[in-house]
Formats: structure tokens, sequence, C-alpha cells
């Protein structure tokens, strides 16, 4: 990857250790040779533009600096994926590769102000805009001619979309829309680059029509005037403020004084409005919700990248991080010879493979089931709701607190800006909040096996992803075995068991209560079932992924992704014991094999852990650390990285001569 550079001696010493070939890991990873080889020619084609390697590190610019660099930052990208075309390179979907990617996630440390237009605007328009209507957009769209955003949210609703108040309704006798937000709470809030960067938006609004309402319908809008970028006619819009991360998004509000747009711009492949006012209904509501779906999607995928840099930092640095002697006769050791340090990083690496396996099962499920859909058939599209966002809070929830143990495994170190950790963790967290509130998500999910659950008390056939509660319902699971397979059959005990628990608590709740109302007093049970079926997908995906495996790779790779597997699933029934305990015989003797087994895991794997996330491939200029360089120089790096910092540009800062000097002068 790097041969000239020099290598820290102890990062090389573990290197030499590792037993598979890298490479073969790698193409693996990235989804084969091919796409290993576009991503590092992407990689490298991009983010070697001259105009790419300024000194400039954003942390220190104040806000609106931070943002006008990142909009520089997207100008010089977009020329040259430019470029990259005119030189005849012909790469599907490049935008999306480049600016969708973790390629540019150390460009804009803080998210890019295209980032809903990159992974929603294209998207809401291929899947709710007509021919004619993808015709006017789509292209100019996916080429970066006009910008867009997602609008949905507004300041008070943003889970309950039903509840939204920002309206359409259909003039007859002009053929327009006249768009309107009639109070405050309808201010739309949240959408990316909606502030300062979009031109047009997809907005969603309650229909009316000849005094009718139908709906939540999605218009396109244009926002800002294409010469002068000014607002339009009865736009309001503007930035919502700082966040916890994802500053240069330009999350924005906006608001329409009786916007008039003309009746072509309601996006209309699902429902119409034809001009004397008609309204035809879709075959479903729900396929106004499609984009949101591939978001969740598409979100799962994207934490299995931001924990990969979260690893690769903290693996490196605990390899050359040198502290505390075990042995007091020997040196102090590189620390990842404490095993506690390695039950910090192992299960994170481990994960990484987990919801790497996972997302590509769910993009698999939802080509086939978007395809279906277009052809009209609906009837699985509930499997790929209940699966996509139960996977979108798992993920994100466990992807952020691992990066959270990965920042901690690096001791202080990790809580500088310059480690890297920080900007991970703050993309991390907003996908916790964003594309659906996760314990909201949770009760989708749940919503679907309760309805699994009473299919199985008809004794009626499941699909697959819930066949283990019917094996359940005849008593096949149940039974404690400590390996991997057992640990999955436990797995599938307690969640069939928490869900029957939940179903049962309904059922009672339903004698005194509507069905709504039960089933939101029966929330908590509902939620930690949805959590539970959850894992139980995540460790059979890897299982069915590390068995496939031990017939395509070699047998040393193979043999690593066994101990992956073994390491995931020991550490997984160690965090679930709570919930198996209720549902599966355990002695103690049995809890304390499952300790030893798992620890006997981490030292299995040790030798091949540096070989793994150096499999990730994830170059320097991507992974943007002090502490996870592939050359490990971290010492000096941390050194230049603070003798960079704006108050180390002067011997004396303006502050002691005007606040410090005077103040110790008074009080002599
Ligand atoms: C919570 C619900 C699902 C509630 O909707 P509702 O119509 O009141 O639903 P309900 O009565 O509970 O269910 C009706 C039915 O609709 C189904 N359904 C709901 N969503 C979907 C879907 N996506 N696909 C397929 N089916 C869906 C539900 O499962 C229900 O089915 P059922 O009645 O049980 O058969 C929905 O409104 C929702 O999805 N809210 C979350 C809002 C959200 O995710 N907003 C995202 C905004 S964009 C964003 O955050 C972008 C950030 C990206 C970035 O910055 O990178
Ligand atoms: C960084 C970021 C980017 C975003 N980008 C976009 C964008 O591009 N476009 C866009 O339209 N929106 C965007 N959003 C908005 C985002 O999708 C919503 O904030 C998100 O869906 C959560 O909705 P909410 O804010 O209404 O939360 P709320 O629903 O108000 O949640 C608050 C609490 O209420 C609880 N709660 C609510 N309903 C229920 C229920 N039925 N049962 C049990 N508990 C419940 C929740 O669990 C939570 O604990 C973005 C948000 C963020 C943070």
């Amino acid at each position: 990857m790097v041969a000239a550079q020099k290598i820290n001696k102890d990062l090389q010493e573990e290197r030499d250790k590792v037993t598979f070939v890298i490479e073969e890991f790698a193409k693996w990873f990235y989804g084969g040779p091919r796409q290993l080889h576009e991503k590092r020619f992407l990689e490298n084609y991009i983010l070697s533009d001259p105009d790419l390697q300024s000194d400039v590190d954003p942390s220190y610019l104040s806000h609106k600096e931070k943002y006008e660099e990142a909009i520089r930052r997207v100008v010089v990208i977009l020329k040259r994926i430019d470029k990259l075309q005119a030189e005849g390179h012909k790469i599907d979907n490049v935008h999306k590769k480049v600016l969708g990617s973790m390629i540019v996630s150390n460009v804009f440390k803080e998210g890019s102000p295209l980032t809903t237009h990159i992974g929603m605007f294209g998207q809401a328009l291929a899947s709710l805009g007509t021919p004619e209507q993808q015709a006017e957009w789509l292209d100019r769209a996916l080429r970066c001619r006009i910008w867009g955003t997602y609008v949905q949210t507004e300041l008070g609703h943003g889970t309950f979309v039903r509840g939204l108040e920002v309206t359409s309704t259909y003039d007859p006798k002009t053929k327009e829309f006249v768009i309107n937000s009639p109070t405050t709470t309808s201010y739309k809030w949240w959408p990316g680059g909606l502030a300062h960067t979009v031109n047009h938006v997809v907005v969603f609004a309650q229909l009316y029509s000849l005094g009718k309402h139908h709906g939540i319908q999605p218009f396109i809008v244009q926002v800002r005037d294409f010469e002068t970028h000014k607002p339009m006619k009865g736009i309001i819009i503007g930035e919502i403020g700082t966040k916890v991360g994802f500053n240069t998004v330009n999350n924005g509000f906006l608001a329409f004084d009786n916007v008039r747009i003309p009746l072509k711009n309601m996006l209309m492949r699902n429902s119409q409005v034809l001009e004397n006012g008609e309204f035809i209904k879709s075959q479903s509501p729900v396929l106004n919700y499609g984009v949101m779906t591939e978001v969740r999607v598409d979100i799962v995928n994207g934490m299995a990248q931001h924990l990969a840099k979260a690893v690769t930092i903290a693996m490196r640095y605990s390899t050359v991080r040198r502290q505390s002697p075990i042995d007091p006769k020997l040196p102090e050791p590189k620390i990842i010879e404490h095993v506690t340090q390695q039950m910090k990083i192992f299960p994170a690496i481990a994960k990484v493979i987990a919801i790497k396996v996972a997302a590509d099962k769910l993009y698999n499920l939802y080509d086939e089931i978007t395809a279906e859909v277009k052809s009209g058939n609906l009837s699985r599209l509930p499997d790929l709701h209940a699966l996509s966002c139960c996977l979108k809070v798992v993920t994100t929830n466990e992807v952020a607190q691992s990066v959270q143990i990965c920042r901690l495994a690096c001791g202080g170190h990790g809580f500088l800006n310059s480690s890297g950790f920080h900007d991970i963790y703050g993309n991390v967290v907003a996908a916790q909040h964003y594309e659906g509130e996760n314990t909201v998500l949770l009760l989708q999910t749940a919503r679907y096996l309760i309805k699994a659950w009473s299919q199985v008390l008809q004794g009626k056939k499941l699909t697959p992803s819930v066949e283990y509660l019917s094996a359940y319902k005849s008593g096949q699971l149940g039974k404690w075995k400590g390996s991997p397979n057992g640990i999955l059959t436990a797995l599938q005990a307690a969640t069939a068991g928490q869900i029957a628990l939940a179903y049962k608590h309904l059922e009672e709740r339903k004698k005194t209560s509507s069905v709504e109302v039960a089933t939101s007093q029966t929330g908590i049970e509902l939620a930690k079932a949805s959590e539970l079926h959850c894992q139980v997908f995540l460790l059979s995906s890897l299982m069915w992924s590390v068995n496939r495996a031990a017939k395509y790779f070699s047998k040393a790779l193979g043999e690593v992704f066994q101990d992956i597997l073994h390491i995931y699933a020991y550490d997984l029934a160690l965090r679930n014991l709570g919930s198996m305990l209720q549902f599966v015989s355990f002695s103690s003797a049995d809890l304390e094999q499952l300790q030893m087994d798992f620890e006997a895991s981490l030292k299995k794997f040790k030798n091949n852990s540096i070989g793994v996330v150096d499999g990730f491939d994830i170059p320097d200029s991507v992974l943007g650390s002090t502490l996870g360089a592939y050359d490990g120089d971290v010492y000096e790096r941390l050194l230049s990285a603070a003798k960079k910092s704006p108050l180390n540009q002067e011997d004396v800062n303006k502050s002691f001569d005007l606040y410090l000097k005077p103040f110790i002068k008074s009080n002599l």
C-alpha cells in the first residue's frame, strides 16, 4: 500500500505476524477486485487534486468560514469529476461513489453540504417522479447542475409524518398549487444543504384539491434564483445553527408564503392530480416513504465504514503505544498486549464485518423488493421496512458506542481532534437522530414481529427472517450450547420469548384499551424484542457469510473469519445475558465457560488483528488521523498537528496585553 514509507518498528513487528493475505481480505471487503480497484482509483484521482492539498484545518475556522471552505471543496471535487469524465473514464454513478462515500470523509470532516442532494434528492426524483419529470430534473440533479434536498421534517413534526402542517392547495383556475406554511411549527426544519446551498427542494405537504384532503404528497419547488441565488418570491429560508456535528452540512429551515408552482411540479409517479383537480390515489400511501427506506439501507452500510475508520485508528495506535509493564522484568508492552485493550478493540473489528455483511444482505433484499414494487407487487415491502428500520437503529447505536470505546482506548490522545474520533463520532450520532428516531423505528419493526407471532399462533408459514419464531413455538429452541451456532439459537429463543411476552401483554391490555393505546403501553417490551430480532439477523448473516468464506477463500483467511465470528458471537452473548437467561437455561459453569471462550477467542485473533484493519484499506488521506496513520509515526504527527494551532503562530497572544497584564498590574 505505502511501500516507501518508514514504518514504526512495533507496527511492522505485528504486521509480520499476520497469517493471511491482506489483499484477499480487502477484495472481499469491497465486494470484489474490480470494486476495490475502482475505489482506490477514485481515492487517488480525487484526493490528489492540488486544490485539496491546502493546509487549512477546518476545525480552527469559524462556522461561516467552515461552510465557505466546504463549498470551495465541493466545487473542486465536482470539477475533478468532470475532468475524470472528460478523460473518458466511465464510472457509473460517479457522483454518488465520490460524494456519497467515505472517499470524501476527510475532505468534509463535518459532512458535505451536498449530503442530502447526493443521498436523497435524486432518489426522490427517481422514485417519486414520472418519466417526464425525471427528464426535466433528474439528469441535471445527477450531474449536479441543479442542487436539491429532501424537505419533510418541520419544527413541530418529524416522526409523525401524517401530522405535517405545510399545505399544498390546488387551484384549477390557474392549474397551480399554492404552498403555504400556516404556523411557526410548520417551518420546515433540518434538511441538509437547505440553508444556503440548494436551489431546489422536494417538499412534502398536505394536499388539498377541490376542497378535499388527500394526505402527504411530494412537490418539487425552486427555492433560489439560478443567477443571483436569492430566495424566490414567498420563500423564507435560512440556517438552523451549530450542532453536535455535521456543521458543514448546512441544515436549514424553510417556510412558504403562498408560493405558486405549476401542476407539473407535483411528483406524480404514485398519486396524481388531474388538470380539473380530480385526485387519483396511489396503490399504497407508503410508496411515498420509499426514499426513507433507501436511505436507511445506505445508513447501515455507512456505519460499517465509519466504524472501520475508528478501529483502524485504535488498533494501529494500540500497536505503537507502549505503556505500563505487565511483567515487571520486561519493558513496557504495546498497549494491545493488555487483555482489556483487546476486549475493547477486537469486538469492534468484528462488528465492522458483521455490519458490512448485514448491509450486503439488506442491499440485495432492497434490490429484489424494489424491483417487485416497481412491477406492482407490494407483498414483501413490510419485510424490507421491518428489517431496514431495526438495522438502522441497532447499527447506529452500536457503532456510536463502539466509536466511543475506540476513542477511550486511545487514552488522552483520543480526545484530540487530530485523532479523528470527534468527527467520526459526530457523523455517526447524527444518524441516530435522522431518518427516523431510533425508538420509533424499533416500534415499526415490532408491528411486523407481532403480526408474525400471531401467524405462528395460527400455524401459518413465515418468511425466512422470522422462521425461528415457529421453531421456538414448537419447542426446538432453548437448549444452551456455547458455540456460535448455539448462541444464535439461544438468542433466537430469547427474541421469540420476548415477542411472545409482549404479544401476551398487548392482548391483555387490548381487553381494556384500543389496539393503539395497548400497543403504546407495551412499547418497552416491543422495542426490546425488535433490538433482539436485529441481533439475530446480524449474527445469522455473519455465520452465513463465514461459512461461505470457508468455500471461496484461502484456508488462512477462512480461519480469520472463523475467529471473527467467535469473538462476535461470544461478545454478543455476554452483552445479552439478561435477555437470554429469561428464556434459556444455563448453569453457572456454562457462563464461566462462555467467559473463558471469549477470552481465548481474543487471544487467538490477536496476531491477525492488525492485518484485518489494514485490509479495511483506508488510506491516510481518508483516515485523517494523527494516531492511525499507516506508518505509525504517532508522536511526530501529534507534535506537527499541535504546531498548526493558530495560537501557536505567535509567542504571545494579544489577550496578555489586553487582559492579563492590566489585571496583574492592578493587583500589585
Ligand atoms: C413513523 C412512521 C412510520 C409513521 O407513519 P404512519 O403513516 O403514521 O405509519 P403507521 O400508521 O405506523 O404505519 C402505516 C403502515 O405503513 C407502514 N410503513 C411505514 N413506513 C414505511 C416504509 N418506509 N415502507 C413501507 N412501509 C412503511 C407501516 O409498517 C404500517 O404498516 P402496517 O399498517 O403495519 O401494515 C413514519 O411517518 C416515519 O417513517 N417517520 C420517520 C420520519 C423520518 O424518517 N424522516 C426522515 C426525514 S429525512 C432525513 O432525516 C434525512 C437525513 C439524511 C442525511 O442527512 O444524510
Ligand atoms: C443531522 C440531521 C439531519 C437531518 N436531515 C433531514 C433532512 O435532510 N430532511 C428532513 O426532512 N429531515 C431531516 N432531519 C430530521 C429527522 O429526520 C428527524 O429529526 C427524525 O426523524 C426524528 O424526528 P423528530 O425530530 O420529530 O423526533 P421526535 O419524534 O420528536 O422524538 C422525540 C422523542 O419522542 C419519542 N417519540 C416520538 N414518537 C413516538 C412514538 N410514536 N412512540 C414512542 N416514542 C415516540 C422519540 O422516541 C424520542 O425519544 C434531520 C435531523 C438531523 C438531526
